[in-house]
């Protein structure tokens, strides 16, 4: 089999809100996912020897729980005599706990990639079942149709929201997803929408937002800077936050101005994960639906 060079993109949470919690403690949402056009690489490059090794760009990425592996481990378990020997290697730009579901999109196309290079018998929604063992994101990266989500992130609609161009600002402090789901203040009661076809920027928030904003100052001020643009949003848990431009000139001519202590880029919605027109194309055998 030849080498496999696939993305693993990042998703935004163009809103986010928190409607309740479950008895074991994660929060009931609703949310609306979509992909953008800019993220990292993954290699998969087939071995002689019945090995699987991983490595990648950013050193303190190359760590055995990393998502990569731990995607990997979990489908050389299930299918003890189908797995073969395959080198991964991780081109890494998302920043971690970015709120840009960087780790998740990595182990969704981790599990997608196998699947195909091993031709497992699991059709789209037992990966994404297996996928949710590892984080609430990856079913939707595995599904891949930018969609609602209720539930813990899992329940999925598919979706077809406009497709701007945004502004993506990193405002350099990492927020851990389980401090802001177990901090007292933040808002968990939010009325669920009563038809979500029909949600506007307006009308809906990351329910997130504030308390992040109050956690780490520097989320309030890249929030601040970018509401001079375009009304601005965190996405997920953060620390990410980003806006919305018609065309992608606007959105340049922002980033340029980007102040030098923070990094940024600019990106395209995507209603569709790339990796499953990579995987289209390069699949020679029929997939399971
Ligand atoms: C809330 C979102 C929105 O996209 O935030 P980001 O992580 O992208 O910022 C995600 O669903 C996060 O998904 P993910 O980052 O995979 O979280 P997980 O590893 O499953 O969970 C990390 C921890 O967050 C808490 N958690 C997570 C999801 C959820 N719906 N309720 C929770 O309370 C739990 O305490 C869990 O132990
Ligand atoms: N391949 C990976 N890329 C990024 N983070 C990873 C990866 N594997 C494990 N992690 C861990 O997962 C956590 C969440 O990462 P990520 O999904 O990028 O952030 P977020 O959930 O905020 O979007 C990080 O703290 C990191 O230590």
């Amino acid at each position: 089999m030849a080498v496999l060079t696939l993305p693993a993109v990042a998703k935004l949470n163009l809103f986010l809100h928190i409607i309740g919690q479950r008895d074991d403690g994660y929060h009931r949402l609703e949310t609306l996912f979509q992909f953008i056009d800019y993220g990292d690489t993954l290699t998969f490059t087939p071995q002689p020897e019945r090995t699987l090794t991983f490595t990648c760009s950013q050193a303190q990425f190359a760590t055995a729980d990393n998502l990569v592996l731990q995607a990997a481990r979990l489908l050389q378990h299930r299918f003890p005599t189908h797995w073969r020997g395959v080198h991964v290697h991780l081109d890494k730009r998302l920043p971690a706990g970015g709120g840009l579901g960087g780790g998740s999109s990595d182990a969704a196309t981790t599990l997608l990639a196998l699947r195909h290079l091993w031709q497992l018998p699991l059709s789209t929604a037992e990966l994404a079942t297996l996928g949710l063992s590892l984080g609430a994101d990856i079913p939707v990266f595995i599904h891949g149709r930018a969609a609602f989500a209720t539930g813990i992130g899992e329940i999925l609609t598919p979706a077809t929201p406009p497709c701007p161009w945004y502004l993506v600002v990193h405002p350099g402090v990492t927020v851990a997803t389980p401090t802001v789901f177990k901090h007292p203040d933040l808002p968990r009661q939010t009325l669920p929408l009563q038809d979500w076809t029909q949600w506007q920027w307006e009308t809906t928030r990351n329910d997130c937002e504030q308390l992040v904003s109050q956690l780490h100052p520097e989320v309030a001020n890249a929030l601040a800077w970018l509401l001079e643009y375009a009304p601005p949003r965190l996405t997920g848990t953060g620390a990410c936050v980003f806006a919305r431009f018609d065309s992608e000139e606007p959105a340049q001519q922002a980033l340029q101005a980007l102040p030098d202590k923070w990094q940024g880029f600019v990106a395209q919605g995507l209603n569709e994960n790339p990796v499953c027109q990579h995987l289209r194309q390069a699949s020679t055998v029929n997939l399971p639906d």
